[in-house]
């Protein structure tokens, strides 16, 4: 039995109530409670801890936000947090199984034996208290674009010898997009992220691959840190963040950039989309295609 739950607080006009009642239901809320505080109420909702990821809080969030302003309310005050602690760690790898994404890969948790006749690139991963197992629909969409990218390669997977694409992580998380891009034939990764267990989990990632650490150059903090780890601009810039996230960093992650440069941007609802791309075209990339799958979307773009 899973222990450890994500407690959702909203606090609300009283006219709000339902709605927020109906959005915890239908957004997997096992439980929900109400009470009054002073002249708003408090709705508290709860959920195993794998059930939901932070970027599927940040988009409940933005809908209890939207479902406000329809109704001409003002908008609900959000938290969250993770209650009873027990070793959740542990305890939601039991839910977590080998995934095929996309044509090539196989997201293999490290605690599961490597299948021996897969033809797939398989992708061994712990990923410890990042983001980043393959489950989330921005993840699978950054993996398939890769594929499509990185497809025409002609390396050496285990090498990453004759040139090829050098690549910024921006947000690495757990590392699976660094890995994918490398196991692709990616010469080399930059990846950051300002999660110190992040950065941790991506290095013990990279070793469980048995990946060349001068293949992957991991460190904490942001683009302003991958711009100076660089010694030239990247072919390529993966960024699997929130909308709002990417948005302020566009003119940085543009300034790493080749003129020929490409990007995989996700981590973006479909909502949100439209503001995302018209930065990006501001800021000289042309947006190829949008890929979606559930309320998430993918940009793929190009320098102009
Ligand atoms: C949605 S996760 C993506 C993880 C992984 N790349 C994937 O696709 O599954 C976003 C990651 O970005 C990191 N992050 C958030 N804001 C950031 C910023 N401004 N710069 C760098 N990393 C950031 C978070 O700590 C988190 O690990």
């Amino acid at each position: 039995m899973v222990k450890t739950w994500w407690e959702l607080q909203i606090l609300c006009e009283p006219e709000l109530e339902d709605s927020v009642f109906w959005r915890l239901g239908s957004f997997g809320c096992r439980g929900t409670a109400s009470e009054k505080k002073g002249n708003q109420i408090l709705v508290r909702g709860y959920l195993p801890v794998f059930q939901a990821q932070l970027l599927d809080l940040a988009a409940l969030s933005l809908w209890l936000r939207q479902d406000a302003l329809c109704m001409e309310m003002a908008p609900p005050t959000i938290h969250w947090q993770l209650i009873d602690e027990q070793d959740w760690a542990s305890s939601w790898k039991q839910y977590w199984l080998p995934q095929e994404i996309g044509d090539r890969f196989l997201i293999n948790p490290a605690w599961y034996p490597t299948p021996e006749n897969s033809d797939r690139i398989i992708i061994r991963l712990d990923p410890g208290m990042a983001f980043g197992t393959g489950n989330h629909a921005t993840t699978q969409l950054c993996l398939e674009s890769l594929e499509m990218r990185l497809s025409d390669s002609l390396l050496s997977p285990a090498t990453g010898e004759q040139g090829g694409a050098v690549i910024a992580d921006i947000g690495c998380g757990s590392g699976i997009l660094s890995i994918g891009a490398l196991l692709l034939g990616a010469k080399q990764v930059y990846a950051v992220d300002t999660d110190p267990l992040a950065v941790q989990s991506t290095q013990e990632n990279l070793l469980l691959n048995g990946i060349d650490k001068e293949r992957l150059v991991v460190a904490q903090g942001s683009v302003d840190v991958a711009a100076k780890l660089l010694t030239a601009p990247v072919d390529g810039i993966v960024c699997n963040i929130l909308a709002d996230v990417i948005i302020e960093l566009v003119p940085q992650m543009s300034a790493i950039a080749k003129p020929s440069s490409w990007g995989i941007f996700s981590g973006i609802l479909v909502e949100q989309s439209k503001a995302v791309a018209d930065t990006l075209e501001k800021n000289g990339w042309v947006v190829a295609t949008l890929w979606k799958r559930k309320e998430w979307c993918c940009l793929n773009v190009r320098r102009s």
